[in-house]
């Protein structure tokens, strides 16, 4: 999914160089003086040598060099600093672009999306930045100024030399020239590689009971060896073009002396020109080493930028929700807590069709069915039919691919995500537990609740005998990933945190694994009172769920097969028969 770097160009560093662009004029325009006082001491010296030599006081020329070198330190003292605060607010100001974006993705593009390889760009690939935004830039101007005026007093003082030194320097360009590009895909082929470790650490930690129980420890880490070795060869690449550059800019240099220094020297013997213009030549070509290994160096900074602009970019194109925050419209939020007209179905999906991306079969097919308000709902069906998806797409994860999801009669597509999702409480089927206390957890969709809220949603879901269990109550810590607690407990908590935040609606994908007596009757206790709270929609996969609920749906590939009553199904519907004798967990009681 990344972009080429070939298809960044130079202008893309703009809007991350543009902000900045007072201070970095600023910062060039002192490294320029700096610049032009170091370029001024060649002047500065052959004057006081002149002055020597024509016996004179050599006291004024020696404090004008004199202060042209304090001056020119302190300038590009200052030009370093500037550089440096720039360089550090560009990095910033990237990682709080991305991590404004990151979590506001839409689904769809998370789903593509390696996590490891998103935060290796959010951490590493902004540091790149740093260095081709700020100095990059800055080198890169200073470096061509700095060579013009260097080239314009070399001509002053003498053009054949001048025109020996560009002949010896051209060469370099033409290297220069065909080496560039490669160290930008270097860089890209060595962030993706960095990439990739994040990717395989991430998926490897995230699930590091498998990857134990599996024995797969040598092969994930033979994974990440893989990744670090590629990233060590683009590495190696780096410096490689790096030492042939630095090697052919000192050499031209080099040779520029020594040709400037025949030439000089058959120039000052035939009395073409005097030992004080050539020393003078000779500082100017002294001090051209500067502008000109800045230009390589900006042209190598640059081009790494480059490399880890393109990644930074191909995220910066991904799809955002940008209406999960939008101010809420208040005749918008009291319609839907004014509930819908009577005669309305709180939701109805309308002919209802999906497919997970364009190269993928359809998942729903024509799907129609109402819930009421109020009361419970179950969806059931065999593996894949599709349950999920439709609690994803009535929460705008997914938008339909035909037909609509009606929310009291309205198009969800047409209210904003945020407002949507604040009238839905979500439970999903693993129950996700946060790291954080218990209370924590319980705020987490809510973090305004009072107390009194929170006691009574507490008793609510019969968690009162876990909170007195805990050695601090509600202040306990729960082990990363709930694993101190159980299933039922993880599923309550869950059903708590989202009744915390008043939705309209609960969705309840039931958990799969067989529940104790205790903690089966306290969840189907819990659903109950819910249900008494708010529409209670459930992927059920227990018997006692589907008895108690007010109607059943029941989904079969993509497309709804039958609905009614437990009594009415069993009956009437034979795939329903099977999945209740075979599937529907019956509980240790029933
Ligand atoms: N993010 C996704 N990307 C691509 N395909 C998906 C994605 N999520 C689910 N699917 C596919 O969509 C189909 C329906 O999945 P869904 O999870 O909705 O079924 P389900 O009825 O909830 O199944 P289960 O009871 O096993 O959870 C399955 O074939 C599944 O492989």
């Amino acid at each position: 999914m990344s972009a080429t770097a070939s298809a960044v160009s130079w202008r893309a560093l703009g809007p991350h160089v543009r902000p900045h662009r007072r201070v970095l004029a600023a910062g060039a325009l002192l490294g320029l003086l700096g610049s032009g006082a170091a370029l001024a001491q060649p002047l500065a010296a052959q004057s006081v040598i002149e002055a020597l030599q024509e016996r004179e006081s050599v006291l004024t020329p020696i404090v004008v060099l004199s202060a042209l070198v304090v001056v020119g330190a302190l300038l590009t003292g200052t030009y370093l600093l500037l550089l440096e605060r720039t360089a550090e607010r560009i990095v910033l100001r990237a990682r709080l672009g991305l991590a404004a974006r990151m979590l506001r993705l839409r689904v769809p593009a998370i789903d593509r999306q390696s996590p490891g390889d998103l935060i290796t760009r959010m951490t590493s690939d902004t540091t790149l930045l740093r260095a081709a935004a700020s100095n990059g830039v800055v080198q890169l101007v200073n470096g061509a100024v700095g060579l013009l005026g260097a080239i314009v007093l070399m001509a002053v003082v003498d053009w054949v030399l001048l025109l020996v030194t560009l002949g010896v320097l051209g060469t370099i360009a033409f290297g220069v020239l065909v080496l560039l590009p490669r160290i930008s895909r270097a860089t890209e082929r060595g962030q993706a590689a960095v990439g990739e470790i994040g990717s395989v650490l991430e998926r490897s930690l995230a699930a590091v009971r498998t990857v134990k129980a599996s024995g797969a420890e040598a092969r994930e880490t033979a994974a990440i060896e893989d990744a670090a070795r590629r990233s060590y060869g683009a590495g190696l690449e780096l410096a490689r073009h790096q030492a042939v550059l630095g090697v052919a800019t000192g050499l031209a240099i080099q040779v520029s002396f020594l040709a400037v220094l025949g030439v000089g020297g058959a120039r000052v013997a035939d009395g073409a020109m005097d030992v004080a213009a050539l020393v003078a030549f000779l500082l100017y070509l002294f001090y051209l080493a500067e502008p000109v290994s800045g230009l390589v160096q900006a042209g190598i900074e640059l081009q790494a930028g480059l490399g880890a602009l393109a990644r930074l970019d191909a995220t910066e194109e991904l799809p955002v929700e940008d209406d999960v925050e939008t101010p809420a419209d208040s005749v918008l939020e009291s319609a839907i807590a004014a509930g819908p007209a009577p005669g309305v179905p709180l939701i109805s999906f309308a002919r209802v069709a999906f497919a997970y991306g364009d190269e993928r079969a359809p998942v729903l097919h024509d799907v129609s069915f109402s819930v009421p308000e109020g009361g419970q709902t179950a969806l059931v069906g065999p593996s894949g039919a599709g349950k999920t998806t439709l609690f994803a797409l009535l929460q705008r994860f997914y938008e339909p691919t035909g037909g609509a999801v009606l929310l009291g009669g309205r198009d969800i597509s047409t209210i904003p995500r945020g407002t949507l999702r604040r009238s839905i409480g979500s439970v999903e089927q693993d129950a996700p537990v946060l790291a954080g206390t218990l209370r924590d957890n319980l705020l987490y969709g809510a973090p305004g609740a009072s107390g009194a809220e929170l006691a009574e949603v507490v008793a609510e879901t019969r968690l009162e005998e876990l909170v007195a269990q805990l050695p601090e109550g509600l202040d306990s810590e729960i082990a990363s990933r709930g694993t101190s607690l159980s299933g039922g407990e993880r599923q309550r908590i869950a059903i708590a945190r989202a009744l915390l935040r008043r939705p309209r609606i609960l969705l309840l994908d039931e958990a799969t694994s067989q529940l104790d007596a205790r903690n089966e009757m306290a969840l189907r206790d819990t659903i109950a009172r819910a249900a008494r709270r708010c529409t209670v929609l459930v992927i059920a996969h227990r018997l006692s769920t589907v008895v108690a609920a007010d109607q059943i749906v029941v989904l079969d590939a993509g497309r709804v097969r039958a609905a009614g009553t437990h009594a009415e199904l069993v009956e009437h519907d034979a795939l329903y028969r099977e999945l209740a004798m075979t599937q529907l967990l019956a509980g240790p009681a029933g």
